[in-house]
């Protein structure tokens, strides 16, 4: 037994030699690729298929997921071998945009975290970030408005998009209930929680404040305060976890966009981001649709929004299957621009691979 050990053991230590040995070569690929592009060194599409192809080849017994997940923290590595990242998202440290951030990105990009989500759009548009990374909507408590208000005004792109399982957990400085004066988190997240704090903590006020992580900060300082909020922010703040996974939907999940300056080339599996408006006339939203139907265009989202401009007057935010460039969106998109009041091509991107 005790030598199967040392032997098993002796195995992995030369596997991870081969290991090392190889990582280094691909590493030194990916920068001497990096002096041959000039400009954009992230290369969304170019990643997306890197991650299914490890998916589709992974032989086991590791899972497909947790194979890829390590694929992504090489291609981060190789990446900022190149150039390294700054990646801005809805701050401060300890945040679900951070996570968002990071499963995308991997972690050596920089994190910048920011004060609003305003400021990540703005960040990106004044280079101060490479990209950032801002939510859009949430299977339980829909769109994030703010977002889709900023889409609609910006010169930026989206070049992908990542889902994060949203994880909910009732954390305190100090264990059990006792003396428990004030609960706090964000409003998203006192939502995504509703049930389960009526159940159980009907009698504690709850507050909201500016961010999860801002609610753990807040709880470490006072031991009479709860605070609900994820994994990374318990760990950050060193909190106690009273309760864990108390989201009311077992599949509470949000949706992040990555934004940058450009936008995606083919992957081979894409989405297309559009903002259209529809003439103020009977019928003229189920026109705009036609050219999609049409060309066999598949919609997966269609959200409206008042339009920033005028009053009673709407935008409709929609992601359809397929690359911009691809014939069917493209020849669904010249039908669309002549049919539209307003289109705006919001960015073309990977469907999320992780
Ligand atoms: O293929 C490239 O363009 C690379 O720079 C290499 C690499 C990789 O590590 O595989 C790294 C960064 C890019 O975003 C995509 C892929």
């Amino acid at each position: 037994m005790a030598e199967d050990l040392q032997q098993l053991r002796a195995e992995i230590d030369a596997l991870d030699v081969e290991i090392l040995n190889l990582i280094n070569q691909r590493a030194a690929r990916a920068q001497t690729i990096g002096r041959l592009k000039n400009g954009t060194v992230y290369r969304p599409e170019r990643e997306a298929q890197v991650l299914r192809r490890i998916k589709e080849r992974n032989p086991g017994p590791l899972t497909d997921e947790t194979a890829a997940r390590l694929f992504r923290e090489i291609m981060s590595a190789c990446l900022a071998l190149e150039k390294p990242l700054s990646v801005a998202f809805l701050g401060p440290l300890g945040t679900f945009s951070q996570a968002a951030a990071q499963k995308h990105f991997g972690h050596a990009a920089a994190p910048t975290p920011c004060a609003s989500i305003d400021e990540v759009f703005h960040d990106v548009a004044s280079a101060r970030a490479d990209y950032g990374v801002v939510p859009v909507e949430n299977s339980t408590e829909g769109a994030i408005n703010r977002t889709l208000d900023l889409l609609q005004d910006t010169p930026l792109k989206i070049c992908g998009e990542v889902a994060l399982r949203i994880h909910q957990h009732l954390l305190r400085k100090v264990p059990g209930l006792d003396g428990v004066a004030v609960l706090y988190s964000h409003s998203q997240s006192l939502a995504q929680c509703h049930e389960w704090l009526n159940r159980n903590l009907a009698g504690v006020p709850r507050v909201p404040v500016a961010s999860n992580a801002e609610a753990a900060r807040m709880a470490a300082a006072d031991p009479a305060a709860l605070a609900v909020a994820g994994e990374a922010a318990a760990e950050l703040y060193d909190l106690q976890r009273l309760a864990e996974n108390i989201e009311d939907d077992p599949d509470n999940t949000t949706r992040f966009l990555v934004i940058g300056k450009h936008d995606a080339t083919p992957s081979g599996h894409d989405k297309t981001s559009l903002l259209m408006s529809a003439h103020n006339r009977p019928g003229a939203v189920v026109e705009l649709l036609q050219p999609l139907a049409r060309h066999g265009v598949s919609m997966t989202k269609f959200e409206s929004r008042p339009a920033r401009s005028g009053l009673w007057e709407y935008v409709f935010f929609i992601d359809v299957e397929g690359h911009r460039d691809e014939p069917p969106v493209a020849a669904a998109l010249t039908e669309l621009q002549e049919k539209a009041a307003f289109l705006k091509i919001l960015g073309a991107y990977p469907v999320g691979v992780l």
